[in-house]
């Protein structure tokens, strides 16, 4: 049976012009409700003590997930943006662009023995997962996986970073435009 999330994130996914919009399904509140509860359902038991968010779509998404298991949320910023105090900086092997992101973090948002959990929309490539695990384990916290809503990594990255998605890109309608 298809669940409810899965349902929903595909029937309001689009793309548009070549690009995928993921916007639309956050648009929906039903979808969006659906998407965060079938985001934070693998992670309910783990003991996850934060939630952490790439810029720009994985802070709406991680927030999100962070009120549901009851944790707080870090934030991992790229490019220019203000970003007060102490940072970690890394930067990023090529993602699915071809950019290598310079990706920041707070280093006293993660405390030695914090169990983390990332949140994004989409992995890919996983250059940019990869690259906040080990700013969250120089910190010395825990990487407890990694949620998302579309999967489209290989299957070594995805049981190397922990992977659990709602879909898969092979599920998706073909692209468009
Ligand atoms: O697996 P990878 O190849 O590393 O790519 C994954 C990242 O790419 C997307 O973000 P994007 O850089 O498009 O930024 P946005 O959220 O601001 O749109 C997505 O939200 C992930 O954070
Ligand atoms: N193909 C893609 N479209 C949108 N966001 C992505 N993040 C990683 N790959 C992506």
């Amino acid at each position: 049976m298809m669940s409810h999330a899965r349902g929903l994130a595909l029937e309001r996914f689009r793309w548009i012009g070549g690009h995928a919009d993921v916007w639309q399904i956050f648009r929906d509140p039903g979808a969006l409700a659906a998407v965060v509860g079938g985001l934070a359902g693998p992670f309910r038991d783990d003991g996850v003590t934060a939630v952490c968010g790439i810029e720009s779509r994985g802070f709406l998404l991680g927030a999100a997930v962070a009120v549901e298991l009851g944790v707080g949320f870090v934030a991992v910023r790229k490019g220019e943006g203000i970003f007060p105090g102490e940072k970690l900086t890394r930067r990023s092997d090529p993602d699915y662009r071809g950019t290598r992101q310079e990706l920041r973090l707070q280093r006293a948002a993660v405390g030695p023995g914090e169990r983390v959990l990332l949140v994004d929309d989409w992995i890919e490539t996983g250059s940019q997962a990869s690259a906040v695990r080990s700013m969250i384990k120089q910190c010395g916290g825990h990487w407890a996986g990694c949620t998302v809503i579309v999967d489209q990594t290989t299957p070594a990255r995805r049981a190397d970073l922990g992977v659990r998605s709602i879909i898969t890109a092979a599920e998706l309608p073909a692209r468009e435009g």
